[in-house]
């Protein structure tokens, strides 16, 4: 059974709010009335874009048999036409033809989780342009919300529901995915996209973890790494708890993705792509600031991860979990969202639960939303866009966790959080500058790094009344290799097509953020 503490998630939004956030709402409206107009009708749904290319959506239009009507925004990622419009259609069915070839794959490897080769959609780099890294003004916000290629979709009048589709089953099973063994949906059955998508059936907001937890023991697990099986049968633990539950911490993702581990690890859900990470990071300097991993281990059938537990080492630490990056979603989700929309009925609520204003006439209308217009709203309610990371959440050494951090967005908002975390001790600040510093250079140099696109993946600060403080890399669910011989330099402005992600644009404002911390 998990037990969650902790402060309530996604609070009902006070009135008002600070100017800066009417602006990210009219700018969100007036891009709406924005794309008013030059209508493309036909079948099932109608989807509404301001994209980055028409070219990109007139190509989807005509292979997912969906209508979508186009309008190109003032932002400078759709000012950006500089690759010309018959390369950006070859990307889209470039990535699409990867899909299906992975969920070929992917099908074919379903029975064992250790043949797989989870590579990611092949997409082209755009003409990069460096851009210094600085704490975003207030004043860059409207300009970022404005960069924001928007899907909307508003079913057609009098259409029924869609059939799940074969190529659903694709999604359900894409080497991103690690919890459709939850899902309801069977191969025999039928599912609309409003009633059952895994996504609503997974997602709802009391899936979600929001502090300490009570992870179940593992029993009767096979480890399949030889190595970690020796030292198991080396080492004498000071005593057995692998069959006991941990009192854990668990800041973000879903509940029940952890279990206990063996005495000083952590099991986290299978998935695919971050076994690869771990595996592909082997013998990396970079390897010194992710958990350590153990191999895969097995238990009633699914598949973990076994990971060193960060927190083993720490008395009653404080941890503070970051998602960095100017993006949270994949590309690929994105492109999918447009051929295949579904609708999510869960992330309409919980945007509702923070601003009932938020959604569109439309989206009311639907009561559901698609998960990268979610995601990003979520992006320019805090500081993804602006900063390049945002915090997620919060335990501090009295045992109070906290993951109302939705709408903390500017400078000014994250320092406090950060103050109040380290409860303005500075020997710790300066320990967590160090440790950025360490990591900033190991990523500058890291060949895992320049061939990743990381998306979704946190800093995990943690530290103790001991003053020791450590940051982490954690979470790779979503970090995927890049075609052979491409690179990204994590700094670059994201434009869709990049796959550019902005994570040192997030460490670099982290670090002026908490050196700004240590003047006095
Ligand atoms: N190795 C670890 N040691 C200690 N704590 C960890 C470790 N890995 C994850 N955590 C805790 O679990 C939380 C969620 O971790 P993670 O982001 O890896 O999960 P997830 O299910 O992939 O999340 P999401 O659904 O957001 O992608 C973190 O915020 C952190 O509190
Ligand atoms: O933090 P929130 O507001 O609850 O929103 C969730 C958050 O953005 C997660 O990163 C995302 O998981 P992924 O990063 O794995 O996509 C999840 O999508 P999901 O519900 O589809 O899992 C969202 O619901």
């Amino acid at each position: 059974m998990l037990h969650t503490l902790g402060a309530r998630r996604g609070a009902p939004k006070a009135s008002g709010g600070d100017d800066n956030e009417s602006d990210v709402r009219n700018s969100l409206k007036d891009g709406e009335s924005e794309r008013e107009g030059g209508r493309l009708d036909s079948a099932s749904d109608r989807v509404r874009f301001t994209a980055e290319t028409e070219a990109i959506v007139e190509n989807h239009a005509v292979k997912a048999g969906v209508a979508v009507q186009v309008r190109t925004s003032l932002s400078p990622v759709a000012a950006d036409k500089s690759r010309p419009r018959h390369q950006r259609g070859d990307q889209v069915k470039q990535m699409s033809k990867e899909r299906q070839r992975l969920a070929r794959e992917k099908r074919a490897s379903r029975k064992s989780p250790e043949i797989s080769n989870g590579v990611s959609p092949t997409t082209e780099l755009a003409n990069p342009m460096v851009e210094t890294a600085t704490i975003a003004s207030n004043e860059d916000l409207n300009c970022r919300v404005g960069c924001v290629p928007q899907v909307t979709i508003t079913p057609e009048e009098g259409d029924g529901p869609r059939e799940f589709q074969e190529d659903d089953w694709n999604d359900l099973d894409g080497p991103l995915r690690r919890k459709q063994s939850n899902s309801s949906v069977s191969s025999a059955g039928s599912s609309t996209v409003l009633e059952e998508s895994e996504d609503d059936i997974l997602s709802d907001n009391e899936t979600k973890s929001k502090g300490i937890v009570t992870l179940e023991p593992v029993e009767d697990s096979t480890t399949q790494n030889r190595s970690w099986s020796k030292i198991k049968s080396l080492v004498h633990w000071p005593f057995v708890s692998h069959r006991k539950r941990l009192s854990w911490i668990q800041l973000a993702g879903h509940k029940g993705s952890f279990k206990a581990g063996e005495e000083g690890t952590i099991l986290k859900k299978f998935s695919e792509n971050e076994k690869l990470c771990f595996e592909r990071l082997r013998g990396e300097r970079l390897q010194d600031f992710v958990p350590k991993y153990h191999g895969v281990t097995e238990r009633d059938g699914e598949a973990y991860l076994q990971l060193t537990d960060l927190l083993y080492d720490f008395d009653g630490p404080s941890v503070m979990d970051c998602k960095m990056g100017v993006r949270t979603y994949l590309e690929e989700e994105l492109v999918r969202a447009r051929e295949r929309p579904k609708l999510r009925k869960d992330m309409y609520d919980k945007m509702l639960e923070v601003d009932s204003d938020a959604p569109t006439a439309e989206e009311h209308q639907q009561k559901a939303v698609t998960k990268p217009r979610y995601m990003q709203w979520r992006e320019t309610l805090s500081s993804t866009h602006t900063l390049g990371f945002r915090i997620e959440g919060v335990k501090k050494p009295d045992g109070t966790c906290s993951t109302d951090f939705k709408k903390t967005r500017l400078k000014e908002e994250v320092m406090q959080v950060f103050n109040d975390f380290v409860a303005g001790n500075k020997n710790i600040i300066r320990s967590y500058l160090r440790k950025l510093e360490q990591i900033q250079s190991v990523l500058e140099d890291s060949k895992f790094f320049t061939q990743h696109e990381v998306i979704g993946s946190s800093l995990l600060f943690i530290h103790d009344r001991t003053e020791r403080a450590e940051v982490w890399l954690i979470d790779f669910g979503k970090t995927t290799a890049l075609p052979e011989g491409e690179k990204l330099n994590h700094r670059i402005p994201w434009q869709e097509g990049n796959r550019e992600d902005g994570y040192l644009l997030g460490l670099d404002n982290l670090l002026q953020l908490l050196t700004s911390l240590m003047e006095p």
